[in-house]
């Protein structure tokens, strides 16, 4: 009984995602208040700030990085695309996956202008800003696929999508929170995409805290699994992590847009033992 109430959760949650729209989510969430370099409490910065460090922490390495549920954004892998010489992005829709290939191929008609993401972590890197363009082209090189991916699946990739061995790292942000219908399913999600991660290798988490909707696009409300802090470090426990830092950044008022009512935004960073 518990099956079928299950698989009726997740399959009304992909319904839900059929009219997502790649252009507004962009608007919505990556364009000031909340991403703006002028600021340092935007969320974004801080959320490049969380990412800059842990993936130029000396515990992370290797050669293959893949990013779980990217959506249209790209500045997930902009600190990691220097650490590991291939990444592999994934998401459910083709939409985004073509949002995603439209910036690789540097054909234009881009929803959104990359530039101030990729000068803001030459920034963090200690690089002159007109360095852009070098990581533009590093990530144009490192980037070897772009995948379908379904977190609720027991094997989430294609079977040989990946080397025998796994993924070194994978990133995931705003995904599985934003997929699940509930607290389980985001706990078994966590599961799902560990067995992508090979022994010592490192997820890199962000997420909404206290978050029961969003929009993806006018119209298009998503329902969110609110989580606190103690539930993401349990859901990581609880399915085979050890979690190594959490870090909370808690919204101010005037980054409450109207687009969803998130809380809170939480950066962990665990280890597949
Ligand atoms: C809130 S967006 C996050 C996008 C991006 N990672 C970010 O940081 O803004 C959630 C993403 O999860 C994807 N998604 C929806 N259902 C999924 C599933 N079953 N498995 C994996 N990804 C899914 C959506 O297509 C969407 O791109
Ligand atoms: O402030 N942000 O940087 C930001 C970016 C993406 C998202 C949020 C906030 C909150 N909602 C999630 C979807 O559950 C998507």
């Amino acid at each position: 009984m518990e099956e079928k109430g299950e698989e009726n959760g997740v399959a009304a949650m992909k319904a839900c995602y059929q009219k997502f729209d790649p252009a507004a989510y962009l608007q919505y969430n990556y364009t000031p208040p909340r991403a703006d370099f002028t600021r340092n409490d935007s969320i974004v910065p801080w959320k490049l700030a969380c990412l800059h460090r842990a993936f130029t922490e000396a515990d992370v390495s290797g050669g293959l990085l893949v990013d779980i549920g990217a959506g249209p954004t790209l500045y997930q892998v902009l600190s990691g695309c220097e650490v590991f010489d291939k990444v592999i992005l994934t998401d459910f829709l083709e939409v985004n996956r073509q949002e995603l290939r439209r910036w690789l191929h540097n054909k234009g008609g881009c929803s959104l202008d990359w530039t101030p993401y990729l000068q803001h972590v030459c920034k963090l890197e200690g690089r002159r800003p007109s360095a852009w363009t070098e990581k533009a082209a590093r990530l144009r090189q490192v980037v070897t696929d772009i995948l379908p991916i379904d977190v609720h699946c027991s094997q989430p990739l294609a079977p040989d999508a990946l080397p025998s061995g796994g993924a070194d790292c994978l990133v995931s942000c705003f995904c599985l929170e934003s997929v699940s219908p509930d607290l389980a399913a985001f706990t078994k999600a966590l599961g799902h995409i560990r067995k992508l991660l090979r022994p010592g290798g490192h997820l890199m988490l962000i997420g909404a805290l206290g978050e029961s909707y969003y929009f993806g696009g006018p119209g298009v409300r998503i329902p969110v699994v609110p989580l606190s802090e103690a539930q993401v470090c349990a859901s990581l426990k609880e399915s085979g992590y050890t979690l190594i830092r959490l870090e909370v950044y808690t919204l101010t008022q005037d980054m409450r847009v109207g687009v969803d009512d998130v809380t809170g935004v939480f950066f962990a960073k665990a280890r597949k033992d």
